[in-house]
């Protein structure tokens, strides 16, 4: 049987997905790692995690299928964007990977943005916020400058993953234009951004186009893990493309909710539509974009909950072999609709759309004696659901259609949460049968390899949707009047943020 394979690097873990021509899934493994948070604001990675459960995972596929990776036509590596891997002279990692979450370059960003604001607006088309690359590299350079100077390559997540794979160095556009060191415009690498933070842009990867083949499995790699040598190999795209992809997204206009590590409204468009208030890739459909409204804690959000308030009942649904995020969910599913007042806010490491603050903290507010676990629980759920809500309202200035809605992300696992979103949203979402970066990274490499004429056919022939979720318009109003309270609250905490930064500092 014809076969291919994606692997995605999410910020929380790495799964690997077989599948047919068909789209049926043949094999699927997950494996979790941790981020490190040596202080507020920062987030890590070590890549010789990645390395290991790419291993892991794709050996775990291999054994789920009686004639393993028989038939296999090609690979697709995706993985949270543009994380920068520095690498010395002799190949190896010189420090920890500064993840897109990490919001540690603040101070960078204020200053780039004074100095050089409305040039890198124009050439890159995103404005510097502690997300990108760019402003990372500055604080490294500021505050590392011995390992700034050993930096000789410098490859993102899913690259340094597949150049393990093949030997090649190269990266895609969607990684290259979430860097911020990549001219949008004229499609290259930009020596002024580059001079901006004294990079030489022979240290950066050659770009390819997504779905083009830039190597083969090495034999090494294939004696490790059993996938075929000389396998072609794709560039691949960030996890969200592909994922948003996977969906079935691929018409100017959809929208699409996804409930990961971040949580995203992404619209798909035509063109490049530039905003300070947003984000704009090139997509994983050739020719299209997306606009991406962005909250830093979705998910994670809700697996922080699970590591600090709920490890007892962690371990022991491990053990009976249970999934300790459905007992999370029977316990807020057993709160009423907004939690008898209490209220979260889940700038755990800081915020995006639409406060943009690297100093904005998370918070449960209105805390009572009534409250117990299950409430918490419920609200960190409507505390997210009401921050991407937020990010629709900057959405609503791309597009007044709201009828094509899908939603994604380990967080759609959970019908509650997909609910209490169309409830605050007052919109009808769809969820699709197989929504997954992986999913949608092994529909790329079937582009790739020629077993689909394009991206439109992969997605004809493999996206189907599960369910519809329909909004209870009931609670949609009461949802409304709880927003403006979440809204005041979150107005006005900025001066506490910042003092609460000071004092942390
Ligand atoms: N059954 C569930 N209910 C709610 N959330 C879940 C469930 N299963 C997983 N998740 C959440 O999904 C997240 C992982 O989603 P994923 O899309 O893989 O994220 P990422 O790509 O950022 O690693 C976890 O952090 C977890 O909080
Ligand atoms: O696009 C970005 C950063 O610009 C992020 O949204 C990451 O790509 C997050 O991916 P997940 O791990 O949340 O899937």
């Amino acid at each position: 049987m014809k076969k291919l394979f994606g692997v995605d690097f999410g910020t929380g873990g790495c799964k690997a997905t077989v599948i047919d021509l068909e789209g049926n899934i043949l094999a699927s493994a997950f494996q979790e790692y941790p981020s490190e948070h040596k202080k507020p604001g920062w987030s890590e990675q070590d890549p010789a995690l990645w390395i290991e459960a790419f291993i892991n995972t794709v050996t775990a596929c291999r054994t789920q299928m009686n004639d393993g990776f028989g038939g296999m036509l090609g690979l697709a590596v995706t993985a949270s964007t543009h994380n920068a891997v520095l690498l010395d002279g002799n190949g190896q990692v010189i420090r920890h990977c500064i993840m897109w979450n990490d919001q540690r370059s603040g101070e960078q960003c204020r200053y780039l943005k004074e100095k050089h604001g409305e040039e890198i607006f124009k050439i890159g088309m995103q404005m510097p916020t502690p997300t990108w690359t760019l402003p990372q590299l500055q604080w490294v350079r500021e505050n590392e400058p011995e390992n700034y100077k050993k930096i000789r390559r410098l490859m993102f997540t899913k690259d340094y993953i597949r150049s393990w794979v093949t030997g090649d160095f190269c990266t895609d556009i969607v990684d290259a234009q979430g860097s911020l060191l990549f001219d949008a415009r004229k499609q290259c690498w930009s020596e002024e951004l580059c001079n901006m933070v004294g990079l030489p842009v022979e240290v950066l990867p050659e770009i390819r186009k997504t779905k083009e083949i830039v190597g083969t499995v090495r034999e090494e790699v294939s004696k490790q893990t059993g996938l075929p040598g000389g396998l072609p190999v794709i560039a691949g795209c960030s996890d969200t493309a592909a994922e948003d992809f996977s969906a079935g997204a691929v018409k100017n206009g959809q929208i699409i909710i996804k409930l990961a590590t971040a949580g995203n409204v992404n619209l798909v468009t035509d063109q490049a539509v530039p905003h300070d208030k947003t984000f704009t890739y090139p997509y994983s459909v050739e020719g299209k974009w997306y606009t991406v409204t962005a909250t830093n804690s979705c998910a994670s959000a809700y697996r922080w909950m699970r590591d600090s308030l709920y490890p007892a009942e962690k371990e022991q649904c491990d053990r009976e072999g249970r999934d300790v995020y459905l007992l999370m969910d029977e316990q807020a599913a057993s709160v009423e609709l907004g939690c008898q007042g209490l209220l979260f806010h889940p700038y755990l490491l800081g915020e995006r759309c639409p406060y943009f603050n690297p100093n904005a903290r998370g918070d449960f507010f209105g805390v009572s004696m009534i409250h117990k676990k299950g409430h918490f629980a419920r609200a960190l759920l409507e505390g997210v659901a009401f921050s991407l809500y937020d990010c629709l309202q900057v959405l609503k200035e791309f597009t007044d259609n709201m009828e094509d809605i899908v939603i994604i992300g380990g967080g759609a696992k959970s019908p509650l949460w997909c609910q209490i979103v169309s409830d605050i949203f007052g919109l009808e979402v769809k969820m699709p049968q197989n929504a997954e970066s992986s999913f949608g990274g092994a529909l790329l490499a079937g582009v790739g390899v020629g077993a689909f004429a394009d991206e439109l056919e992969a997605a004809g022939k493999c996206i189907r949707m599960k369910k519809t979720y329909y909004p209870d318009m009931e609670n949609h109003k009461k949802y409304m009047e709880l927003f403006e309270i979440y809204k005041e609250i979150a107005d006005m905490s900025g001066s506490v943020w910042k003092k609460l930064a000071e004092f942390s500092a």
